[in-house]
C-alpha cells in the first residue's frame, strides 16, 4: 500500500514564539542565591514549634518492585504504592522530604524486593538519614499467584492486595504489621435451610491484617500465603481464573456443601489466625456483594493475643 505524505497547509510561527503566544514570558533578573549551601533552609529551624509531629512524610509514592513468593510465579515484578514516615520533635519545623525518596531511588537501583528483611534494613537506614528516632514504610502492591482448576487442573492468574508495614524505633526495635485483601466464594446457610432447592450465594471480600512477632521468620513462611489461605480454606469456595464443567460442577457443589454467613466467615478466620504461632494480633473483615439484595453484608472482628 502506498504511504500517504502528510503535507501542512498552514505556517506555524517557531516554537519559541508559539510559547510567547500562549503567554510565555522571559525570566526577570534574579536576585535569590543560585548556591545551595547560601540558599534558607526552613525546614531545618529549630524553634519551639508548639508540639511534636507522629507521622510527617510521603506518600502515594509509586515504584517498581520485586516480590517472592512461594506460590508461582515464585519471583514477580508489581508496582508498589509507598508511604514512607518519621516522627518529628517540637523543636524541629520540618522533615527533609528529599531523604526518602532519595533512599527509595538508592534501594530500587539495586532491585527493591519487598520483603521483611529488605524494609527492616530500610526503615533503620531511613531513621538515620532522616536524624530522627524512628522511621516507618508502608507498602501496598497486588500479588499474583497461579490457580489451579481442581479436576482440570487448568492454570491462571489470580491476585490479593497486600501490603507491608514496618517501623522502626531506636528504644522499643520493630514492628510489622501485614494485611491481605482477597477474594472468596460464600453460600449461605439460611438460603440453603429454607429453600426446596439451590441457595443464593456471592462474592465475598475479606482483608485480613494482622501484627507479626519480631522476629517471624520469612525465609520458611510466607506471609502472603498463609492469610490467603486462612481466608480461603474457609470459605464456602475459592475463587478460579479457569474452570472447566468438570471444575465448575465441584466448586458449585463444594460451595453447597460448606456454607457460610459473613459471621461465620470472620470467625472461622480468627480460629486460624489465632493458631497461628507468629500472630500477636489480628483484625479481620468480611464483606459479603449479596446477589439477593443491593447492599453488602459486613461483619469484622479484632483480637489481640497479649489480652489473654
Ligand atoms: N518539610 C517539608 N518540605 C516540603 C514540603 N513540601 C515540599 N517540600 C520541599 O521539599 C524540598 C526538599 O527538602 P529537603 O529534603 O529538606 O532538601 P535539602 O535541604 O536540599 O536536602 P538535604 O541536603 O538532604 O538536607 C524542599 O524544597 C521543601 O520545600 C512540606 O510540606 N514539608
Amino acid at each position: 500500500m502506498q504511504q500517504m505524505k502528510s503535507i501542512p497547509k498552514k505556517q506555524l510561527p517557531p516554537k519559541e514564539e508559539r510559547h510567547k503566544l500562549f503567554g510565555s514570558v522571559p525570566p526577570i533578573e534574579k536576585t535569590k542565591p543560585i548556591e545551595k549551601n547560601k540558599m534558607a533552609d526552613l525546614q531545618n529551624t529549630k524553634k519551639d514549634f508548639l508540639f511534636k509531629l507522629d507521622a510527617v512524610g510521603v506518600s502515594n509514592v509509586k515504584y517498581p518492585v520485586l516480590i517472592y513468593s512461594d506460590l508461582a510465579p515464585k519471583e514477580q515484578t508489581s508496582i508498589g504504592t509507598f508511604e514512607f514516615s518519621s516522627s518529628i520533635p517540637t523543636m524541629s519545623k520540618g522533615t527533609n522530604m528529599s531523604r526518602f525518596m532519595e533512599l527509595l531511588q538508592e534501594y530500587s537501583s539495586n532491585r527493591m524486593n519487598i520483603s521483611i528483611s529488605e524494609l527492616k534494613r530500610f526503615t533503620k537506614e531511613l531513621s538515620g538519614k532522616l536524624e530522627q528516632n524512628d522511621a516507618t514504610i508502608e507498602v501496598a502492591f497486588p500479588w499474583f499467584y497461579e490457580r489451579k482448576g481442581p479436576e482440570s487442573q487448568s492454570t491462571g492468574m489470580n491476585h490479593a492486595d497486600a501490603k507491608l508495614s514496618i517501623t522502626y524505633d531506636k528504644d522499643s526495635g520493630y514492628s510489622l504489621k501485614v494485611s491481605l485483601s482477597a477474594w472468596i466464594t460464600t453460600l449461605c446457610p439460611c438460603s440453603k435451610e429454607i429453600s426446596e432447592y439451590s441457595a443464593h450465594n456471592q462474592r465475598g471480600n475479606v482483608t485480613l491484617e494482622a501484627t507479626l512477632i519480631e522476629d517471624f521468620d520469612e525465609d520458611n513462611i510466607d506471609w502472603k500465603l498463609a492469610l490467603l489461605e486462612a481466608a480461603e480454606s474457609n470459605a464456602s469456595a475459592r475463587l478460579h481464573p479457569v474452570l472447566k464443567r468438570t471444575d465448575e460442577k465441584m466448586v458449585t457443589e463444594q460451595a453447597y456443601e460448606n456454607p457460610r454467613f459473613v459471621e461465620d466467615m470472620v470467625r472461622l478466620i480468627a480460629a486460624d489466625l489465632y493458631e497461628m504461632p507468629f500472630v500477636s494480633k489480628f483484625h479481620v473483615s468480611c464483606r459479603n456483594e449479596e446477589s439477593i439484595h443491593m447492599h453488602d453484608a459486613i461483619a469484622s472482628i479484632t483480637y489481640d493475643k497479649s489480652s489473654e
